[in-house]
């Protein structure tokens, strides 16, 4: 069994995650975590804290000179800008005069909507939303990727798993429906594309809709798509419902912030179509039984098919609006505006890297319920095993 499990704040002096019941021998070093941190950095639309805020990778327990050893792999991600906020944010009570007047400790008592603001409040008794956002924040899903490298890895190693994403819309520019589908090698391509868009035409005209918004004081949304190639056939089950590969790949993508849709396959697109032209007809091939397109996003009945794994999350846009929306004043209850200080203009880029972190972990956690092994031999070797004995092919 896959487990994890993240803690820590938005300003707080560092992320940390714990990934438990991975097998023993995945080759993986903090080099592989702070470049996949990287990766969720960059991204054109972003904003001024991804520039002076760095992450700072340490491996806590786990991984000896660079291979898992089977116990939990703990990672943290420091922080660079704790020393700004270690009174506002510390652990440990400070004395009132030591907060007097310091601006970062003003409360922040104009819930910003679209955000857990208020409904954090509400719920967890707060008079103002500094205790709810600081959780809330996505930088939270810096744990996530660091995690989800080591997912990718074992994912990569054990598998031959290959997982990527593309941004196919930001805002009303998407990518043309019958545009060619970014292939493994394609990575390094998209990640140096400003908008990680595997369209150059489209990318461009996706950088000036960003300097738009920008202009106007607004955000965007829009929608990335993950692909995953050289999956087994049978990762998760028909039999019970959160045994789908596709319901427990549709929470993992919703988990992350701002995502308000989950498409697998053509998914939306499909309800659209008449059942003739829905589905993957199946053949014969020169290997076994092929299905001839790859509509249902390689999952049928809730598992892999062995077919390109195809998913997609929409984000919405970002909800802190530099021209703010309204809000109530929960001090004084007077209406006024959302509290803003600076915000990414979008993070769409970003949301692709931490969705591919969250496939990896739920394809790792997958596999290692089908093909078990303590370390990564056996996995693999449990794998070939699978595949050998396929009477159908
Ligand atoms: C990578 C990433 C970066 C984000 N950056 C911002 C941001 O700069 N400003 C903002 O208001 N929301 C940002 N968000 C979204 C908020 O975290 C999210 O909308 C908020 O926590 C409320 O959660 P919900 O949208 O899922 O309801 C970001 C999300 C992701 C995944
Ligand atoms: C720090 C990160 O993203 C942050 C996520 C975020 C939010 O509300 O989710 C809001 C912004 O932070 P702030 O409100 O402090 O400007 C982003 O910069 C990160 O991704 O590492």
């Amino acid at each position: 069994m896959l487990r994890w499990l993240t803690a820590g704040e938005s300003h707080g002096p560092a992320l940390v995650a714990i990934l438990e019941g991975l097998p023993a021998g995945v080759s993986v070093t903090s080099d592989d975590i702070a470049a996949a941190l990287l990766r969720r950095r960059a991204g054109y639309g972003r904003g001024a804290r991804m520039k002076f805020e760095k992450d700072q990778v340490s491996v806590i327990g786990g991984i000896r000179h660079g291979i898992t050893q089977g116990g939990p792999v703990a990672i943290e991600v420091g922080n660079t800008e704790w020393p700004k906020w270690e009174k506002v944010m510390s652990p440990d009570p400070v004395p009132a005069e030591e907060l007097d007047g310091v601006a970062r400790n003003a409360p922040l008592t104009r819930p910003r909507p679209g955000h857990a603001d208020l409904v954090g409040m509400q719920k967890y008794g707060h008079t103002e939303s500094r205790p709810i956002l600081e959780r809330a924040s996505a930088r939270e899903t810096a744990a996530r990727v660091a995690v989800g490298e080591v997912a990718r890895q074992f994912c990569r190693q054990a598998l031959g798993v290959e997982i990527l994403s593309h941004v196919v819309s930001m805002g009303p520019v998407a990518v043309p429906e019958n545009a060619p589908e970014p292939q493994p090698q394609d990575l390094a391509a998209i990640d140096e594309d400003p908008l990680r868009c595997f369209d150059a035409q489209t990318s461009a005209r996706m950088v000036e809709e960003v300097d738009d918004t920008r202009k106007s004081g607004d955000t965007l949304g829009g929608v990335v798509e993950v692909l995953a190639y050289n999956l087994p056939p049978g990762l998760g089950s028909h039999v019970h419902w959160d045994r789908r590969l596709d319901s427990r790949l549709a929470g993992a993508l919703m988990g992350i912030q701002a995502i308000k849709g989950v498409e697998v396959g053509d998914g939306f697109r499909t309800a659209a179509r008449r059942g003739s032209e829905a589905h993957d007809e199946i053949e014969p091939g020169p290997d076994g039984v092929r299905r001839r397109t790859n509509r249902a996003g390689g999952v049928e009945g809730g598992m892999s098919t062995g077919d390109p794994l195809r998913v997609r999350a929409a984000m919405k846009p970002i909800a802190t609006v530099p021209k703010a929306l309204d809000t109530v004043d929960i001090g004084t209850g007077e209406p006024t505006k959302a509290n803003h200080q600076r915000s990414d203009v979008t993070a769409v880029p970003a949301a692709g890297v931490v969705a591919e972190a969250m496939v990896a972990l739920v394809i790792a956690e997958a596999a290692i319920e089908k093909f078990g092994g303590d370390s990564l031999s056996e996995t693999a070797r449990n794998l070939r095993g699978y595949l050998d004995s396929l009477e159908i092919r």
